[in-house]
């Protein structure tokens, strides 16, 4: 089996490292008298389609049948308050800060304890789906979050017979099954965004005081990112597919971006048909060390709804929905009112279905690692061409917060912000990150691009632009010219947004930019002197810097 459920009672002992304080106290809670087990889909759907809080609307859910759904089952709708985004900086990690540890540590014993007169719902999920990656999830939610639940049971992989076949034969790990409790209902003064506390390599997480299906979704994500990571794999918050060309010709692309930059619409495009495409997932997979393969995590999509309107066919991938609005149409059947009108943010958990061409893994190995940035002082598309400044990049990857998160005071979508890998939810040092991305970019088959699907010197690039770079790289007509005199950058003409080196502003935003970064390198250093990131990273920065 996978992940350890069961021990042998002579495994019980202080001594076996997964019995932690906060581990036990979590799972304690899933046997609890008041625990309803929801055991399959059907069910899941029909607490949903009855709880209160859920608008039912008349689109029906297309392919029901093989979600393991009634044929009658109907898009749900739930909405929360003002918050619309995750919260990160609602995240703690169990062994960061000792003294805050007691204080979580006895708010978990009190939640426990207070709910255990309230009805709650656990269920269990896959993570991973392949034999080589299969992990056990359990979650639990109070009486009145049956929405989230039946998301959270939609999003990763619920217990079909299938998935159990393929979980009892799947490679083995020496890791916990994850255990996630949750009460988005809690309030606590000193947390009045709430707090979501994580036992990373104990696989164990409490989720208190919100309601955002994301923050479900990347907690989960984060327990299981991180035992990707111990376990050989690079853990990546992108979207992957496989080009096939009209030659025969084949090219694996990734797409790393922050929430709301891009990652779904360029790993979804279909390019008008032009080649054969192949989706991994829009959102999360790992990369296997040792041969480059990857596997999906979770088989439907958590995508915004902006770009869906009522008659776009994209609708009828939906299943449940939350942000969004609800009207009547003229045959008065209840309907979506999407494009982000009633608030930002709008979210779908759409189906594998919407992509017909869908894989849970890719056995190839990848062509090219795509940073998602920002920074309006790079064009459409830059190539970097030397392995130690690519995972650089990486590691300082500049980019702008979409109402698909919740910014902190004095931030706005306008500021440019660094978030190494676009992975706020990475719960391990840095620096095994950018160990990781360099051993896989320091292979002769694997490129690196900064793609800006922001804007360039003030100018919007448009996601037509985007997705027109990409396709001259795939086909092998993208010829590119140095970047000013900068080492190992070079950049794609694109009428209308090329850099002009001459013009001094220019180069001066070019510099302070490569120094924003170097900065934060620097920083991040003298923050955390047990686990710094190499020299070679600073100086990489620096080559650039001396350049202009
Ligand atoms: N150049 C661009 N490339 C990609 N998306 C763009 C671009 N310009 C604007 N957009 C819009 O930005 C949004 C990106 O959202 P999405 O692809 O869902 O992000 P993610 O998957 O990273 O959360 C979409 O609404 C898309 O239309
Ligand atoms: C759902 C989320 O991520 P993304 O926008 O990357 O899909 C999220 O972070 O809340």
């Amino acid at each position: 089996m996978a992940t350890i459920e069961s021990f042998n009672r002579s495994e019980l002992k202080k001594s076996n490292p997964l019995l932690t304080k906060f581990r036990t106290t979590v799972e304690t809670a899933f046997y609890g008298k008041n625990m309803q087990e929801v055991t399959d889909m059907t069910e899941a759907y029909q607490l949903a389609l009855n709880a209160a809080g859920v608008v039912v609307t008349d689109l029906p859910v297309l392919h029901a049948k093989e979600l393991g759904l009634p044929e009658d089952a109907k898009v749900l709708v739930e909405n929360g308050g003002r918050i619309i985004g995750r919260t990160a900086r609602a995240k703690r990690i169990i062994g960061e800060n000792k003294e805050e540890d007691e204080i979580l540590q006895a708010i978990i014993m009190d939640v426990i304890y207070q709910n255990r007169l309230r009805h709650y719902y656990k269920a269990t999920g896959y993570v991973g789906l392949d034999k080589d990656f299969i992990i056990k999830a359990h979650i639990a939610f109070p009486e009145g979050n049956e929405n989230n639940l039946y998301s959270w049971l939609l999003n990763f992989q619920w217990e079909s017979p299938e998935y159990r076949e393929m979980y009892a034969h799947s490679k083995a790990y020496n890791e916990g099954d994850i255990y996630i409790y949750t009460d988005p209902d809690w309030r606590h003064p000193d947390y009045p965004l709430g707090v979501a506390i994580f036992e990373p390599d104990k696989n164990v997480a409490c989720i208190l005081g919100m309601q955002y299906f994301g923050e479900f979704k990347k907690g989960t994500l984060t327990l299981a990112w991180g035992t990707g990571h111990r376990n050989g794999y690079v853990a990546c918050h992108g979207g992957q597919k496989h080009f096939r060309l009209p030659n025969g010709g084949s090219y694996v692309a990734s797409f790393f971006g922050l929430s709301g930059s891009g990652k779904s619409t360029l790993t979804h495009s279909k390019h008008d048909n032009k080649y054969e495409v192949k989706v991994l997932h829009d959102d999360a997979f790992l990369i296997d060390l040792t041969d480059g393969s990857s596997i999906a995590l979770e088989p439907s999509y958590f995508d915004k709804t902006q770009d869906y309107p009522a008659d776009h066919p994209e609708q009828n991938y939906f299943v449940t929905v939350q942000n969004v609005g609800v009207t009547k149409d003229h045959e008065g059947k209840i309907v979506l009112v999407t494009e982000d009108i009633r608030n930002g943010n709008g979210r779908t958990v759409k189906s594998r279905y919407s992509t017909p061409n869908r894989v849970d893994k890719f056995e190839e190995p990848i062509n090219a690692v795509y940073w998602i940035m920002k920074d309006d002082a790079l064009p459409p598309l830059v190539k970097v061409d030397d392995a130690v400044l690519a995972a650089t990049f990486g590691t300082t990857l500049a980019t702008k917060r979409t109402t698909a998160e919740t910014l902190k005071k004095g931030e706005s979508t306008d500021t440019l912000v660094i978030e190494p890998f676009a992975n706020p939810f990475r719960v391990y040092p840095l620096v095994e990150d950018y160990d990781g991305f360099k051993e896989l970019l320091s292979h002769d088959e694997v490129d690196c691009y900064i793609i800006n699907t922001g804007f360039f010197m003030g100018k919007k690039i448009p996601k037509e632009v985007s997705l027109g770079v990409i396709e001259s790289v795939v086909e092998g007509t993208a010829s590119f010219v140095p970047f000013g005199a900068a080492p190992h950058l070079s950049y794609l003409p694109v009428e209308g947004f090329n850099p002009d080196f001459e013009d001094k502003d220019y180069t001066k935003l070019v510099r302070r930019r490569m120094q924003l970064r170097e900065d934060f390198l620097e920083e991040f250093n003298a923050a955390h002197p047990s686990m710094p990131l190499p020299d070679e990273s600073i100086q990489a920065l620096q080559n650039i810097i001396d350049a202009f």
